[in-house]
């Protein structure tokens, strides 16, 4: 069928809903004023922070509203939380771009995750639904899962907010493009995998991989030994990729990166949508760009070999990768 479609008054863009049209400035103003059109650190922390607003939410009632903004409206409260440690820069570095526009704050959070996600290879095109209302308290202390916590309280607290396990660990794929600048404060920009700028599956092998050092002076909080020089890796991680419920899901991420995009679509659409009623929501989702495709495939570090692997699926064998060639992987902060 044919959708009709309508002229923007930018005169450049057509819409299927008119209400998206604004969007198209924004999505453009950030990409070039807040991402430099990279998937690099203020996306990153752009998109810890799609997860830290929205996650304010328990299906029990008596938690937050979840995507709505609460995080940036109420941030003298929530940036105090020790969960949220350094999310108040991004706060700081998105709220101009959200007064210059008439945009809600939840709605402009979201926007900024699914943009922003567009600038990294082999990730999936996300959707975005526009008309999120503004939040109207802070999302209480104690909903945003610590790296250490164990395995039963993450998945309670997911589960709370309406995620099954296999969704934790599809979301988890957000540490795919991330690093930690507060884990060992010695050390900021320290990656979760050898790829920080590409959405692949590298966080999910080399979460696998037995742990040899810590990357900076001595354990940090929640933090437990890594594999690669220059690499952090977080309790949780190593844990939820251990764990008899998770195990097998976080195996199946390493040469499936359908699957891989798919699910992590999939659960960012719900996490995106928690608070809310999708049906009151417009789908603006032919804003957001297509990401690259994926640039590289799944691979052991150099100066890795499969009996680093720490299988932990119970049902199948973890795939068989070949190393990259040359000295060990070691790698750079962002
Ligand atoms: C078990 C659940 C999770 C735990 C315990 C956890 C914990 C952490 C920690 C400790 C950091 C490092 C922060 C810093 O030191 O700067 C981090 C970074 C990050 N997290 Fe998570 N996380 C979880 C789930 C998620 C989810 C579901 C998403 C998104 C959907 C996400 C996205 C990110 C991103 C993108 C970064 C990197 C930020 C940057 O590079 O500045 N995390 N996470
Ligand atoms: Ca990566
Ligand atoms: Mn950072």
């Amino acid at each position: 069928a044919l959708t009709r479609r309508v002229a923007c008054p930018d005169g450049k863009n057509t819409a299927t809903n008119a209400a998206c049209c604004p969007l198209f400035e924004i999505r453009d103003d950030i990409q070039n004023n807040l991402f430099d059109n990279e998937c690099g650190e203020d996306f990153h922390e752009s998109l810890r922070l799609v997860f830290h607003d929205a996650i304010g939410f328990s299906s029990s009632g008596g938690k937050g509203g979840g995507a709505d903004g609460s995080i940036m409206i109420f941030s003298d409260v929530e940036t105090q939380y020790h969960a949220n440690n350094g999310i108040d820069g991004i706060v700081e570095r998105q709220r101009p771009f959200v007064q210059k526009y008439n945009i809600s704050v939840g709605d402009f959070i979201q926007f900024a995750g699914a943009v922003g996600l567009s600038n990294c290879p082999g990730a999936p095109r996300l959707d975005f639904f526009l008309g999120r209302p503004n939040a109207t308290a802070p999302a209480p202390d104690l909903t945003v899962p610590e790296p250490f916590d164990t395995v039963d309280s993450i998945l309670d607290r997911f589960g709370d907010a309406g995620f099954n396990p296999d969704e934790v660990i599809a979301l988890l794929a957000s540490h795919s493009v991330a690093a930690a600048d507060h884990v060992d404060e010695t050390i900021p920009g320290t990656p979760f995998d050898s790829t920080p700028d590409i959405f692949d599956s590298q966080f999910f092998i080399e979460v696998q991989l037995a742990g040899t050092a810590f990357p900076g002076t001595g354990r940090g909080q929640g933090e437990v030994e890594s594999p690669l020089s220059g690499e952090m890796r977080i309790q949780s991680d190593q844990e939820l990729a251990r764990d008899s419920r998770t195990a097998c899901t976080w195996q199946s991420f390493v040469n499936n990166q359908n699957k891989l995009q798919k699910e992590f679509k999939a659960a960012m659409l719900k996490l995106s949508l928690l608070g809310h009623d999708r049906s009151s929501l417009i789908d603006c989702s032919e804003v957001i760009p297509n990401p690259p495709a994926l640039s590289d495939s799944p691979h052991l570090p150099a100066g890795k070999v499969m009996s680093d692997v720490q299988q932990a699926c119970a049902t199948a064998a973890f795939p068989t990768l070949t190393a990259d060639s040359g000295p060990a992987t070691s790698v750079p902060p962002m």
